[in-house]
């Protein structure tokens, strides 16, 4: 899966940009704010409905502009579309088409990000944690989102219930089917990590040689208890609290090494290697299990790491065999793998070199 052409429309700095990217790496370079991490945006925007940067969709419509407009052609065939007006309307198409879930867009284009706020995935609490694994369950079973879905409603219903103090029983009645959909939410989180260890492993291995990681999935609660019963045991102390402690909603990656967080442990350029190893990994397993890859976004490959290790990342990412794009401000400082396209960025026009 790659994207055969992007069409860029009033998005931050970019007034208007037509590519056809390689199905290989391409490399995206230019100077301070010319509208490299803008490009990389855009098409993150065009899997996941929003930007990573920004919660606010007016802040990446062009100044004075009414809309942007985002269009990419699949190499597949699918055509997925964008177009946000400032007032607030969002147009979504997938071949001509309105989904039924923004999710739909992610479904067709599955894609990484590697960038210098990655490191939250190490150093924030758990929930980057918990989203990681969720990437990579949602793609690789289509039950995962309905199942997630409902987990998600019947837990908000419980804290509602919990934080108005309602009685015993009638919180208590929906614990069964949160049961249900935890146990389920959890089976196929529990089964995406252990299809990516193997995979980990490897990539660990050659990125961080003399580091014994050890990654794990913790639940969310002590698996000897079955979730029905932790529900109902821990009632009274939820309803103190008003909302419900433990279950699917706490689980986690643990990133362990010498048994102290991987985080309190490891330098920046360990803790990058080890972010990116993480990503490739789940690219990689969901090639093997769904012979569909996935998409890297590299911004800035090149901070934090020295030319070894940037030579390590890029050889990892080409044998990925996925496509690739990654910004940088020197190209120099990235020679050492040959690209398949070039791309310069200049106050936001983009040309190929
Ligand atoms: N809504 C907007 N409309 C127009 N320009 C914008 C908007 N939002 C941001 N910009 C400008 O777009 C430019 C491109 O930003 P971007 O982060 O893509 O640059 P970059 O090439 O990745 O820079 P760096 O190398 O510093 O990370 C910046 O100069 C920024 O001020």
């Amino acid at each position: 899966m790659a994207l055969s052409r992007l069409q860029i429309h009033h998005f931050r700095n970019i007034e208007t940009a037509s590519l056809e990217p390689a199905a290989g790496l391409n490399l995206i370079y230019g100077d301070n704010g010319s509208g490299k991490t803008s490009v990389l945006e855009a098409i993150w925007y065009l899997s996941l409905g929003r930007s990573f940067r920004t919660h606010l969709a007016q802040r990446v419509i062009q100044y004075e502009q009414p809309q942007f407009t985002l269009f990419t052609r699949l190499s597949e065939g699918d055509r997925l579309g964008i177009q946000r007006q400032r007032d607030g309307d969002n147009d979504v198409r997938i071949n001509g088409e309105r989904p039924q879930r923004i999710s739909d867009l992610a479904a067709r284009l599955p894609l990484q990000l590697i960038s210098p706020e990655s490191f939250a995935l190490l150093l924030d609490g758990p929930k980057a944690r918990r989203e990681f694994i969720d990437w990579g369950a949602f793609h690789a079973d289509p039950q995962f989102i309905g199942v997630w879905s409902r987990y998600r409603r019947l837990l908000k219903q419980r804290n509602q219930l919990l934080k108005q103090k309602a009685p015993q029983r009638q919180i208590a009645v929906w614990d069964s089917q949160m049961a249900h959909y935890g146990d389920w939410l959890t089976r196929l989180r529990s089964d995406w990590v252990n299809s990516l260890n193997g995979a980990l492993e490897g990539i660990i291995s050659q990125f961080l040689p003399d580091v014994p990681i050890r990654v794990s999935f913790s639940q969310g609660w002590d698996a000897r208890t079955p979730l029905e019963l932790l529900l109902s045991q821990g009632l009274e102390r939820d309803i103190q609290l008003g909302y419900t402690v433990s279950g699917p909603h706490k689980a986690d990656l643990r990133l362990r090494v010498e048994k102290l967080p991987a985080q309190d442990n490891l330098s920046r350029g360990q803790l990058k290697l080890l972010v990116c190893a993480l990503k490739i990994a789940q690219g990689q397993v969901l090639g093997q299990q769904q012979h569909r890859g996935c998409l890297y976004l590299v911004d800035d490959l090149a901070s934090e790491l020295d030319k070894d290790r940037r030579t390590l990342l890029l050889q990892q990412l080409q044998k990925t065999g996925s496509q690739v794009f990654v910004s940088a401000i020197e190209p120099a400082q990235l020679a050492m793998v040959p690209w398949d396209k070039t791309f310069h960025v200049e106050q936001g026009r983009i040309t190929e070199q």
